[in-house]
């Protein structure tokens, strides 16, 4: 095993209730979202180990180096890059980052059949080397890959889910506090379903502090939040991706602090409410699909997924996401 190894402070500290908690993350695929996700977690402070697996030895190694030189400005932790996936070993969390990127003008669910060709070698390797981790999937497209990794894996569905809509529920609050003038914190608001175009926001459950968003009043520049406004925005966070790989080729600032977050919530057994991509059962009526919805995660994984009030063209939205991840995963024999 080839590694570049640079080993920073040894003391970490606590999380919230004060104990010293075991933090290795392991990233699979040391590309643009793999390697800012990395960066991420050291600026963070999120793991007290991060290690980095991708096939490309030359860049990985390239990639820990780059960030183990930063180790001293970060609060904690050592970083260290490998070709051989043994590097994964007895991870508390693994995030699979490994897969086909769009180009501009392909869809998510494009990716799925290149994808989930290297999920069928990646994931028994992985699971072999970290039985007991914690998966998060972030490849694309997440739903469809995140069902068929499950599916060869064998884990426990708690224990492999998907990064799902929390990037796009962090695009749809940011878009919600630009318009309303609020702090970016104080949206509670959620993308359900697929993470990617039939994806839909959940405006009936949506909040601004204690105000539901439906009953907010005139925005900064005088304007409801009225059904057009609304559909603007939604079709603004659809597209953000798009829009980005036009511009730069891939998305990686934004999901890299997401699923560091995610990474967090697991670490620390948060049971933070966040919109991750899990098999659904009996999910308003939504079976043996990954997708997303409110879901409580903490040191297991997922936990229980929540309910939220929906209006009747919601439910029919989330049941048609449900059925176009269905469709693709079957195209491809799950
Ligand atoms: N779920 C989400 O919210 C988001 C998902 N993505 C997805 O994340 C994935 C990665 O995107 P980028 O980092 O931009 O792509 P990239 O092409 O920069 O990186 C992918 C890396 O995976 C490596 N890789 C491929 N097969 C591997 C294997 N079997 N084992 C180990 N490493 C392997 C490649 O060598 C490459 O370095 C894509 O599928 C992209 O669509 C990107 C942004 C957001
Ligand atoms: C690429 C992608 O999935 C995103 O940025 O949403």
């Amino acid at each position: 095993m080839t590694e570049v190894d640079e080993v920073g402070r040894d003391e970490m500290p606590g999380d919230s209730r004060g104990e010293r908690r075991p933090s290795k993350v392991a990233i699979v695929g040391a590309g643009a979202v793999g390697s800012t996700l990395a960066y991420a977690c050291l600026l963070r402070g999120a793991a007290r180990e991060v290690v980095l697996h991708d096939l490309n030895k030359t860049k990985v190694e390239a990639e820990a180096l780059d960030i183990a030189h930063g180790i001293q400005f970060t609060p904690m932790g050592s970083v260290r890059g490998s070709d051989d996936v043994a590097i994964c070993a007895g991870a508390d969390v693994v995030v699979i980052t490994a897969g086909a990127r769009q180009k501009p003008g392909q869809s998510r669910l494009d990716l799925a059949g290149a994808t989930i060709d290297i999920m069928r070698t990646l994931v028994p390797q992985l699971v072999d080397v970290a039985p007991g981790a914690v998966y998060i999937m972030v490849a694309n497209p997440v739903d469809v890959v995140t069902y068929a990794g499950l599916k060869i894996s064998g884990l426990p569905e708690g224990q492999f889910f998907g990064s799902g809509t929390v990037l796009d529920s962090s695009r749809l609050r940011y878009l919600i506090a630009r318009q309303c003038g609020v702090a970016v914190q104080s949206v509670h608001a959620y993308i359900a379903g697929e993470h990617g175009d039939s994806e839909l926001p959940l405006w009936s459950s949506a909040m601004i502090g204690a105000v539901p968003l439906l009953q907010w009043g005139p925005t900064s520049d005088g304007s409801l939040l009225d059904e057009g406004v609304r559909a603007s925005i939604a079709s603004e966070v659809k597209n953000s991706a798009y829009r980005i790989i036009e511009g730069k080729g891939a998305t990686n600032y934004a999901v890299g602090l997401a699923v560091v977050r995610i990474i967090e919530a697991v670490l620390r057994d948060e049971h933070r409410v966040l919109s991750v991509s899990s098999l659904l059962d009996d999910y308003l009526g939504i079976s043996d699909v990954c997708m997303s919805v409110p879901t409580v995660v903490g040191h297991d994984g997922v936990g229980r997924r929540l309910v939220p009030v929906v209006t009747e063209t919601e439910r029919y939205g989330l049941a048609r996401s449900a059925e176009s991840i269905r469709a693709v995963a079957k195209q491809f024999g799950f």
